[in-house]
């Protein structure tokens, strides 16, 4: 394919991709995130467990956009069955990204950076960081405890980083980089706020959703923003909650429409907190019979 226009973005050589950052607490995962970024990235309630991934953060470089996200619902403090079903979710959902990128600290390997070893997929290429390198007191220390974890998986690479200081990051990229495949860009570079705020809308109000309904929650329910305004300081953002049956209304808006009503307090809270900004939120509930069906309602709600 020839591209006869100059000077137009070349999309047959632009790579986007999506990146899963995973790691037990505390290792620097938000850190090396907003170290990527280059800015500071709010990340919604860590309660959701309601998606499968979630946007955090975009960067677009050269000629390559990167989508980080994270896979909430991932377990390292308890045993048990619905733990096991919970990470076996999480392990899917890590083979559905283009790399994985496993964060650990220098010279401390836990238990629960164990737990995380045995959920790694074995067809997403894993990239080990080495993290918080610049607290070690001893530099020749780094080596044999980087082996002896090397030793556990076949990771595609190894690096050592300082989330905090910035260390060694964009070799991080650079590694990431042949690692997304060819894709047009999926966010406009100068849009990382916009499309992402709105998507973030959605998912706020889903968590909500979720978490209000308890074992209630319809299935096939989704969330679509139907407008989206700034205005100064204020975003109106109108949600509709779209359920498969009329019956699904009444269990998300509760008697006497105490739960829509407090589904929709809670999420303009967390949105206004996220957003840094003041919120209008209407949420209402409507019923679109068959939409996980219908190919054009699909792709109304975003789903290709
Ligand atoms: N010295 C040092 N400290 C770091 C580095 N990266 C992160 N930290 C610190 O480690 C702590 C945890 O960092 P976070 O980025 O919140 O870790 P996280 O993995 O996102 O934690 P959770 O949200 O609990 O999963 C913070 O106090 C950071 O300042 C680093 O490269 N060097």
């Amino acid at each position: 394919m020839t591209n006869t226009e100059p000077n137009t973005l070349n999309t047959d050589t632009f790579h986007t991709g999506f990146v899963a950052i995973i790691g037990r607490p505390n290792v620097g995962k938000s850190t090396l995130m907003n170290a990527l970024i280059g800015q500071k990235v709010s990340i919604t309630s860590k309660k959701a467990q309601t998606t499968r991934h979630r946007i955090n953060g975009v960067l677009t470089q050269d000629n390559t956009q990167y989508i980080f996200v994270d896979t909430p619902g991932f377990q390292t403090k308890h045993g048990g069955a619905l733990n096991r079903v919970l990470n076996r979710n999480v392990s899917q959902a890590l083979g559905e990204v283009d790399a994985v990128v496993w964060v650990i600290e220098a010279m401390k390997f836990t238990s629960q950076d164990e737990a995380v070893l045995k959920i790694l997929p074995e067809s997403t290429p894993v990239i080990l960081v080495v993290n918080k390198v610049d607290e070690l007191e001893r530099k020749n220390d780094l080596l044999p405890f980087v082996q002896k974890v090397a030793a556990k998986f076949n990771f595609k690479e190894i690096i050592p980083v300082s989330a905090k200081k910035g260390i060694q990051t964009q070799v991080l990229l650079e590694q990431i980089k042949p690692l997304l495949p060819e894709n047009p860009p999926f966010f406009d570079e100068d849009d990382i706020t916009d499309r992402p705020t709105r998507f973030l809308a959605t998912e706020i109000v889903r968590e909500k959703i979720f978490r209000l309904s308890g074992d209630e929650v319809p299935y096939g329910c989704t969330v679509t923003i139907e407008l989206f305004e700034e205005e100064g300081n204020l975003y109106r953002i109108a949600a509709a909650i779209i359920v498969e049956r009329e019956a699904h209304k009444g269990m998300i808006i509760g008697k006497d429409g105490e739960r829509l009503k407090r589904i929709s307090s809670e999420a303009r809270q967390d949105m206004e907190k996220l957003f840094g900004c003041k919120v209008f939120l209407e949420v209402w509930v409507k019923v679109r019979s068959g939409w996980g069906d219908s190919e054009a309602s699909l792709r109304s709600l975003g789903y290709e």
